[in-house]
This record gives structure tokens, sequence and C-alpha cells, in this order.
């Protein structure tokens, strides 16, 4: 084994899994896992769903209890990385400290993007990434009436449903025309447009934020840009998110995006790999790279490097999938809908049970199942094999999604 040294920069879901998987792969040497958050590794998911219902402690959250750590000869440093000394192989640390490294592991993630509006530093308004931001969130809804969320994309519309079901009034500014149309085909949009009103969210489209307004240094109200005020004790931001590649490009690593990867997750520099919501990669499944902010895209990237760090490499290929909890739907997305020219409904929209399969030039590149999990289970399979299913088979009277993926296993 020729790296005895490894250094991983995130404590993340990737970075902690690539020490993890290192481990579990039998590797003997050192391992360092530098991370600017206190305490032990944790999982994000449940921060805006059952953690914000109070459904599940912080100790749930952990991927792993803390003597894990040295019991796996992982140790962690909290603090937060400065520069790269590629010349010396060495990280250097804001405390001053220089950790050597054989091989260095960027793990950096990703950081809320913050609304440049006036009375963005008031109390109630908040964004949602760690476990500080859950916290003080958390408290907060204790008391609060009336929640203006800024963004309809997923942290926006999962805190959206929790607070709604906690009996909190919510309204959502929505810069585009639907909701989660980032990642989303416009047949699922309208199911959670219908499934929030029916909650009693109120999401306005086309809307941005002008201000937000206060008095003792709490939020009282959200300015709309059309000049409308909506009152709020609370303010949530899920606008979006900038990947943490600042690290990287001072260290001249090449960044467009997101830090640039290629096929193995080897950065410009064959002593550094990077993993996760941070890099632009290469993938199969889409024509041009991407860059995921997923928790399959940073466990699998993981697995992926420690595998090749201890003498396995494989080209990057897994297939994407993702999901989102919001009320009594639950969402599982496998593939990538970008570019999709066609859509099947599969099952029944008022029942909130269908899955939407998406085409791109006669292709199956995408299902969005809600409620309906043995259709994403099928569908990650015939989707990663690319097993050849047309539109019209698909809107075929009975057509069913996980039989015809029985039924192709052998021919795959
Ligand atoms: N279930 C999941 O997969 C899940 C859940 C929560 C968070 N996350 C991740 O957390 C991160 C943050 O999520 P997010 O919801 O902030 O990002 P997002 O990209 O999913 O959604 C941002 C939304 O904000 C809107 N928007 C942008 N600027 C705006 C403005 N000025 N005013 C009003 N609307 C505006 C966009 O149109 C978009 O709909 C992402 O990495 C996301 O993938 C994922």
């Amino acid at each position: 084994m020729s790296h005895n040294s490894i250094v991983i920069v995130g404590a993340g879901q990737a970075g902690y899994q690539v020490a993890a998987s290192l481990r579990q792969e039998g590797f003997e040497g050192a391992i360092t896992l530098v991370g600017d958050e206190p305490g032990v590794p944790y999982q994000r998911p449940p921060l805006s769903k059952a953690y914000l219902l109070g459904k599940v402690g912080v100790a749930a959250l952990r991927f792993r209890p803390p003597e894990y750590f040295d019991e796996h000869r992982i140790t962690r440093i909290q603090g937060s990385a400065t520069a790269i000394d590629r010349e010396r192989r060495e990280l250097v640390l804001a405390s001053g400290e220089r950790l050597a490294y054989e091989h260095l592991v960027l793990a950096t993630g990703a950081r809320n993007r913050v609304p440049a509006v006036a009375g963005i530093e008031l109390g109630g308004v908040f964004g949602l990434r760690n476990l500080a931001d859950a916290d003080g969130l958390s408290q907060r809804l204790g008391s609060a009436k009336r929640a203006v969320v800024i963004g309809a994309g997923f942290i926006g519309l999962e805190f959206a449903a929790v607070a709604a079901a906690r009996g909190i009034a919510v309204d959502v500014l929505e810069l585009g025309t639907r909701p989660m149309a980032r990642a989303l085909s416009a047949v699922t949009s309208q199911v959670f447009d219908h499934a929030h009103a029916r909650w009693g969210v109120r999401i306005h489209y086309g809307q941005s934020l002008a201000a937000i307004h206060g008095d003792g240094g709490q939020v009282r109200s959200v300015e709309l840009a059309s000049g409308e005020v909506l009152p709020a004790d609370l303010v949530v931001y899920g606008i979006g998110v900038l990947p943490n590649a600042e690290l990287a490009a001072q260290a001249q690593l090449t960044v467009n995006n997101g830090i640039v990867v290629d096929a193995h997750l080897l950065t410009s520099d064959p002593a550094i790999s990077a993993i996760g919501d941070v890099v632009s990669f290469p993938s199969p499944w889409s024509p041009q790279a991407i860059r995921l902010e997923s928790v399959q895209n940073a466990v699998d990237q993981a697995k992926a490097v420690a595998a090749r760090l201890m003498g396995k490499p494989a080209g990057y290929a897994a297939l994407p999938w993702f999901w989102t909890d919001q009320g009594e739907l639950k969402l599982q997305i496998a593939g990538l809908a970008d570019g999709h020219d066609e859509t099947v409904v599969l099952g029944s929209v008022e029942q909130h049970q269908i899955s939407v399969l998406c085409f791109r030039a006669g292709r199956l590149v995408a299902v969005e199942s809600c409620n309906r999990p043995a259709d994403h289970m099928a569908a990650r399979k015939l989707i990663a094999r690319n097993t050849p299913l047309s539109p019209a088979e698909a809107a075929a009277p009975g057509f069913d999604l996980k039989a015809f993926e029985v039924s192709t296993r052998e021919t795959a």
C-alpha cells in the first residue's frame, strides 16, 4: 500500500464515509479527518425533517458513536483548513498546524447562498444546513405563528411541511414558476404544489424578497419585490448552495462550478482527490460535467475513492438517486431528468401515488416516484443497466414498472 497517510478535509457525509470505507477496505495507515464543526460527524437529511419535528434526537444523527473513531484510529481534528502546500504535501490549518499527507481528499461540501437583503441578520431568520442551524430553528419553532420561507426548493419545502404540520401559517416565496424545478419534472412539481396547498402552505411564484423588517432585533415582516408585506416571526431561506471550492482554487487546482475531477475523482493534482457536493465530475448519466448535492453521490464517491486508494480503481459511474419527504409524501428520484422531452405518468395523481417516467430522445433517463417505492427500486435497476423501454410501451394499459424490470432481467 503506497499511501501511509491520508488526510481528509470536511467531516460531512462524504468525508466520514471515505474514512470509514478505507478502514473497511483494510487500510492500515494514518487517517486524519479535519472538520470545522464541533462534535461527531452526523447525517444532515433529518435536520429538515424528523429532527425538526422532534422525532429523533442528536444521538440518532451520528454516523457512529464517538468511540468508533478511536477504535478505528481515525484522528478527528476540529479546525478549518486554510491552505494546501502542494509542493510539500501539507495541509495548513487556521491554527497554524501543518498536516503532512501522501494523499489528500477534499470533501469540503457546500454552503448556503444567503439572500443579499437588509434585515438578514435579524433574530428569527435562519438558513438550514447544519446542526447549529437546526437547533436554533427548533427553539424558535416552539413560539412561531407565521413563517415566511424563501425558495421552494428541497430545504424550503421540507421545512414548510414541518412548520405547517406544527400549525404555523406558512408563506413561501419562489422566484420560479414551480416548486423544486431544478430537479423535478413539471408533473411532479404539480403534485407537490397541490399537496402544499392542501396543507395550508401558500406558495407565491415569481416573487422575490426585497427586505426583512424587524424591531428589537427580531424579525416582524418580509417585504416582497412587488411591495407586498407579509407578517412573519420566523424566516427560513433555502435559495441554493455554493460549493466550498476556495481552498482548491487557492491551491491552483482546476475549479469550474466546483472542484473539477476526472472519472476517477482525481483533481488536477494526482495526490488530491475530491468528492461530494463540492465536485464537478464527468458522468455517463449526463452529457456534461455535473455537480450533485446528494447523500448518494457523497457516499458512492467516497467508496470509489477508498477503493482506488486501496488499489482497486474503477471509473465513477453510479446512477444518481435522491429523495425528499414532505408531509405524507415520500418522493424518490432515480436518474437525472435534465433535458427530458417526454413523460409517462403511472398511477393516480389524486391519491398521490405516481411515478413519472422521464424520457430523453426516447430513452428512459429518470423516474420520479411518489409513495411508490417498488417503482423506484425497479427504476434504479432499469436505468442503470440501460434496458430499452419506449414511451409507448410504458404508456400501454396495465404497464407495471416492477414486473417489467423482473421480466427483462435475464435479457439485460
Ligand atoms: N431531499 C433532498 O435531497 C434535500 C433536502 C434538503 C436539502 N437538500 C440540499 O440542500 C441544499 C440546499 O437546498 P435548497 O433548497 O436551498 O436549494 P435548491 O436549489 O433545491 O432550491 C432553491 C430554490 O430557491 C429558489 N430561489 C433562488 N433564489 C431565490 C430568491 N432570491 N427568492 C426566492 N426564491 C429563490 C430557486 O428557484 C429554487 O427553487 C441543496 O444542496 C439541496 O440539494 C437536499
